[in-house]
């Protein structure tokens, strides 16, 4: 692993990182927070999930969650959203290709070779941020936004055992239904849409649910509703009796400044079920 930078910051350190990845077969790139709380005991981690044309870096700079995971003594890990590089299939469209991986393993041509976001997120980087970091390996949350707040709770519906609190902001909540996910599924999957369900939210809360109270926040003025469909996902939890809150925010759009006002209340969701 290869540090490119490490920052003070709310007295712990915000680090940029790259390392060669095998199941993605190209460099990566990604970020850790590290409150203090670290240089005494392993700490907790939250994962976080960007969206759609993000990198580790747009969460790190604009979600202002250090502050907060520094007080609940959190760590904080941003991954990338998909394999780069010049050598490496990409789509002219902003939400397909890099930027773009959906946390998903492609068994499609050209994506399959590099697109193994899935296996990226939940096996090898965990086990390289558990030997590089003072972390708990136990105690695991994941959130996200977008695309990653799809990532976040399709990862922690499937993988209970690992995910001990799961949160999300603006999530795509039903892709098989959406044009955020039928694209992308078609191309990373192929066209058989049993292959697709087991990365629905809302197929996998109908199904499954998570074991404890699951936060969302939606803002009623996103621009995307229409793709987001929060209204699938609520009605699949109140289906399944799913305890936990999806709050409708009123005025708030898909940007970073709703991700941000309501960064602390997710960061106490996660930090109440962690420690
Ligand atoms: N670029 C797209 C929108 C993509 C978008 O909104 N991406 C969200 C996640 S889905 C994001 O976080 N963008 C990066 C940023 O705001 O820093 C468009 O023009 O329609």
């Amino acid at each position: 692993m290869e540090i490119i930078s490490e920052n003070k910051c709310f007295g712990g350190a915000q680090g940029v990182y790259k390392h060669a990845s095998n199941a993605t077969q190209c460099d990566m790139t990604f970020a850790v927070f590290m409150p203090a709380q670290a240089k005494q005991t392993p700490v907790p981690v939250l994962w976080y999930l960007s969206g759609l044309t993000c990198t580790h870096e747009n969460a790190m700079t604009k979600a202002f969650a250090q502050g907060f995971a520094a007080e609940h003594g959190l760590a904080l890990v941003f991954p990338d959203t998909s394999p780069r590089g010049d050598d490496i299939a990409n789509h002219d469209e902003y939400d397909l290709g890099q930027g773009a991986g959906f946390y998903v393993n492609a068994t499609q041509k050209p994506w399959a070779p590099h697109f193994q976001m899935w296996d990226y997120v939940t096996d090898e980087l965990p086990a390289l941020v558990a030997n590089e970091f003072n972390v708990r390996g136990d105690a695991n949350g994941i959130t996200g936004h977008s695309m990653g707040g799809h990532g976040a709770l399709t990862i922690a519906m499937t993988l209970p055992d690992r995910y001990q609190s799961v949160s999300a902001f603006a999530p795509i909540a039903n892709p098989t239904t959406s044009d955020w996910g039928r694209k992308q599924f078609s191309a990373y999957l192929g066209d058989d849409e049993t292959t697709w369900v087991a990365h629905d939210a809302s197929i996998l809360m109908r199904d499954h649910g998570f074991h404890s109270p699951v936060l969302i926040d939606q803002g009623l003025g996103d621009n995307f509703l229409d793709l987001l469909k929060p209204q699938s996902l609520n009605d699949a939890m109140a289906a399944r009796g799913q305890a936990g809150e999806y709050r409708m925010q009123d005025g708030y759009d898909h940007s970073y400044y709703f991700v941000q006002s309501f960064m602390e209340d997710h960061i106490k969701h996660h930090a109440a079920l962690l420690s």
